[in-house]
């Protein structure tokens, strides 16, 4: 650690002195010998393209002070460079951080990140249709994507403003909610399994995960494998829907007497999601990765060729 960058999502940096907790960690750097320099992200979406500007101008280790969403727009900008990037939790809910095994509190974090080694990990790759875009585009992931009822969850709050004012609790409530009101429509599914195998099934939910834990969920995915632990839930309706998520994050059962379906997972290196063509969509089907709504309709996932470097304490 020689050159180290701070990246600051000031949307988060406005409480209990935040700004100047994560200036203090930069003077105990700097008072090691590291150059260090704080910036801010300068909207939604343009961390990574700065990030990418610091990994050219030389920075050797980039510190996220964020969620998941900012960390989801730096990894856009350093996918495949040796920089390493570690995740001071300043967001509401800090998956990575969660299956890092990094402290809630960033200052603790921050004191095991300084003295880990950096892990290559493989990243998620998805590539899906973006509003207002003629050609698709193509995104790095570390957490999880999919498409689904999920998709629309994250877009209740695509700043985090609403995410915040509730905490992790807002997921819960609106997640509830979505599933009382929001259209449950199906969608064609077509996976290469981890043994080459081929698949096609009709689903109404789907979320390809990189990561052992989501919050209360254990979907079971290995960071370091390059694989994607996919969880769907057949074709079903409202009823069946709340029934395999109840079973998904309460029982973990993934399968039982009921007639109703539970949440199915299987391990696989691609997946191809569409809709289907006769089918009338009452709303758009939603797309997200890492918990930000990226696109609609359709979306191919799989594991990029591109690494990315993570601070990991073990
Ligand atoms: N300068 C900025 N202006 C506006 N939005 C920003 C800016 N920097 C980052 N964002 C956006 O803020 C959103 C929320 O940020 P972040 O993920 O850091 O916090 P969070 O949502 O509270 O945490 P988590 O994603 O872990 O739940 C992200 O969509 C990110 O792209």
């Amino acid at each position: 650690m020689r050159r180290v960058l701070f990246f600051l999502n000031p949307l988060l940096m406005q409480r209990r002195n935040r700004r100047a907790l994560v200036e203090g960690l930069a003077h105990q750097l700097r008072g090691e010998g590291c150059e260090v320099e704080l910036q801010d992200t300068l909207s939604a979406h343009s961390a990574g393209e700065q990030a990418k500007e610091a990994v050219a101008a030389g920075f050797d280790t980039l510190f996220v002070c964020g969620g998941d969403g900012t960390l989801f727009q730096v990894i856009q900008g350093v996918a495949g460079s040796e920089a390493a990037i570690g995740i001071i939790p300043f967001g509401t809910g800090n998956v990575l951080a969660q299956n890092l095994r990094l402290p809630r509190d960033p200052v603790s974090a921050f004191a095991l990140l300084r003295s880990a080694q950096a892990v290559s990990v493989p990243l998620g790759r998805i590539t899906c249709k973006s509003p207002g875009h003629a050609q698709d585009r193509t995104w790095y992931f570390t957490i999880a994507a999919g498409m689904g009822v999920h998709a629309a969850l994250m877009n209740l709050a695509p700043t985090g403003n609403g995410k915040r004012v509730g905490g992790r609790a807002a997921y819960f409530t609106g997640g509830i909610r979505l599933l009382l009101q929001h259209p449950v429509d199906p969608f064609d599914l077509q996976l290469t399994l981890a043994d080459g195998s081929e698949r096609t099934l009709r689903a109404s939910e789907l979320i390809a995960v990189r990561v052992p834990e989501i919050n209360i969920w254990r979907p079971g995915g290995n960071l370091e494998a390059p694989l994607l632990q996919v969880a769907v839930v057949p074709e079903t309706t409202r009823l069946g829907l709340a029934h395999a998520s109840y079973h998904a994050l309460l029982t973990r059962k993934s399968s039982g007497h009921s007639r109703l379906p539970y949440p199915e997972y299987l391990t696989a290196t691609q997946l191809a999601c569409r809709p289907i063509q006769s089918h009338v969509y009452q709303s758009p089907l939603l797309v997200e990765a890492d918990g930000e709504v990226i696109g609609l309709k359709r979306a191919t996932i799989t594991i990029a060729q591109r690494r990315l470097r993570l601070l990991w304490p073990r």
